[in-house]
């Protein structure tokens, strides 16, 4: 264990520097959602493929249709149908219409579309609202239309390539992938995409006080909230999450159990067990390699030959044999922090401690980060904004520690109000919470109208 005090900010940035984002695979669309590409697509047909009709109406020359009015209509002749799909779209010769339906490609001899509430469509009658469905009233396919307005060459027309040309640039890499970029990987006909994946992140709850939602609360027992909140937030940030419940506090048992996971994990996230009391299990298990039983997990851990790995007594120093390195940060709550990698592909495991609330601020602070830093995308962090504290009286921080209270923040005025007090088991008032107000170390009483740096929860 670490005997220094470390900064959050050393704390992260020693987390980030184990962090390699995953190699690249090739993935379906949507499971691709929310992944940073890693190729430059370019579009390999142009969109649209061809000439195509905006409106339900009727492809005309336009010298038919110049000077119509609803009093003096162009009379044209129905040639047929060009439907969506369709093959077949017959010419348009003078005096000539086709039927046209929205996105259908424009047949030959057509230079525009009028809309189909600008004609008669075909009834004989006055303004035609809607064409007949084609299996109901196949006639509508034939016989004469009137139009009530003349149109300019290319009206209602989409050229072929008007979005996007052969050859362009759909998406450069290191794009990360939402619905419309998605749509866009479709519409060129991509079905797979070469995008680094969503980290799997194993969550597991330690405490033999653990009991789970549904199950009826035995005396001197709580639910475990950790892993719940824990899943949802790696969700959140992105990970695709395994939740572990409730593993009781016996190193040999959590040992195992870790090993376990260790298969289907990017990064493991562990909660309570890290402070100081006779049962803190995850220190127990993970904090010396001359403990650990299990071979796999003695594997990964930092080689303290290898002067890069770090070491005791705060950030860059040595340590030898520890696989998991449990420190103090100064920062509240949040104190007790465990970090390392284990196992044989040096699997990131951030050890958090047990209150729910520390565990959640943690996440926040550390975990999610590191999700994203997997992931490949640049930007690792919440936003933070300046906000103007709005409460009845001053609020104290503990000295030389980073304090993260819960607030709302209202945009409106810019001001920020604390929810719930300091205390890191409250979690209802976390729950009523959008964002964390940062009271810097040095700061022991925050007055109200003072300016504070507020981070946006999602
Ligand atoms: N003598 C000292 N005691 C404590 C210190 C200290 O410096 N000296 N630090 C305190 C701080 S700060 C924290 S934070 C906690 C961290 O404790 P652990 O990580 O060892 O967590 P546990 O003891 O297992 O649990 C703490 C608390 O949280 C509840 N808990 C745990 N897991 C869950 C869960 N999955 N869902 C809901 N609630 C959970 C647990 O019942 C305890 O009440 O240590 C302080 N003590
Ligand atoms: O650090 Mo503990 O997380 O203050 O409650």
């Amino acid at each position: 264990m670490s005997s220094a005090i470390w900064s959050v900010d050393d704390h992260l940035e020693d987390i980030l520097a184990a962090i390699r984002p995953l190699d690249p695979i090739e993935l379906h669309l949507l499971d691709a959602q929310g992944c940073v590409l890693v190729e430059d697509v370019t579009v390999p047909v142009a969109l649209p493929p061809f000439d195509n009709s905006s409106m339900d109406g009727y492809a005309v020359r336009v010298a038919d249709v110049r000077g119509a009015t609803e009093e003096f209509p162009a009379v044209l002749t129905v040639v047929g149908d060009v439907a969506a799909g369709g093959g077949w779209a017959p010419a348009v010769g003078p005096g000539q219409a086709a039927r046209i339906m929205t996105g259908a490609p424009l047949p030959p001899g057509a230079e525009a579309v009028v809309p189909v509430e600008w004609t008669d469509g075909g009834t004989g009658g006055g303004a035609a609202t809607a064409m007949l469905p084609a299996q109901a009233a196949p006639e509508g396919a034939s016989g004469e239309v009137r139009v009530h307005r003349p149109v300019d060459e290319g009206a209602y027309i989409r050229p072929r390539g008007s979005d996007v040309m052969a050859g362009d640039l759909a998406l450069v890499r290191g794009t990360v992938l939402g619905p419309p970029q998605i749509g866009l990987l479709a519409a060129i006909g991509r079905a797979t995409v070469r995008v680094r994946p969503r980290p799997r992140v194993v969550v597991l709850s330690t405490g033999s006080e653990l009991m789970q939602p549904g199950e009826s609360l035995a005396e001197g027992r709580i639910y475990d909230s950790n892993s719940y909140a824990l899943a949802a937030a790696a969700r959140d940030a992105g990970a695709l999450a395994y939740r572990v419940g409730a593993v009781t506090d016996d190193a040999d048992t959590l040992r195992a159990t870790i090993e376990d996971q260790l298969i289907r994990a990017d990064l493991l996230v562990t909660t309570g067990g890290v402070s100081v009391g006779a049962y803190d299990v995850v220190k127990e298990a993970l904090s010396g390699v001359g403990e650990l039983t299990a071979g796999e997990l003695t594997a990964g851990g930092p080689d303290a030959d290898d002067p890069a790995d770090g070491a005791p007594g705060g950030p860059g120093a040595q340590r030898p044999g520890g696989v998991v390195d449990f420190r103090t940060i100064a920062m509240q709550p949040g104190k007790p922090q465990g970090f390392g990698t284990i196992g044989p592909d040096h699997t990131p495991l951030l050890a958090l401690p047990g209150n729910p609330v520390s565990s959640y601020v943690s996440f926040e602070l550390f975990v999610r980060p590191a999700i994203r830093a997997l992931m490949g995308l640049e930007d690792l962090h919440r936003p933070r904004v300046r906000a103007e504290l709005k409460a009845d009286g001053p609020l104290s921080s503990p000295p030389g520690k980073r304090q993260f209270l819960r607030g709302r923040y209202d945009p409106d005025s810019g001001t920020v109000t604390p929810v719930g007090g300091a205390g890191s088991h409250l979690v209802a008032a976390l729950a009523h919470a959008d964002c964390l107000l940062v009271v810097p170390e040095h700061d022991t009483a925050l007055q109200p109208g003072a300016g504070v740096d507020v981070v946006l929860l999602g």
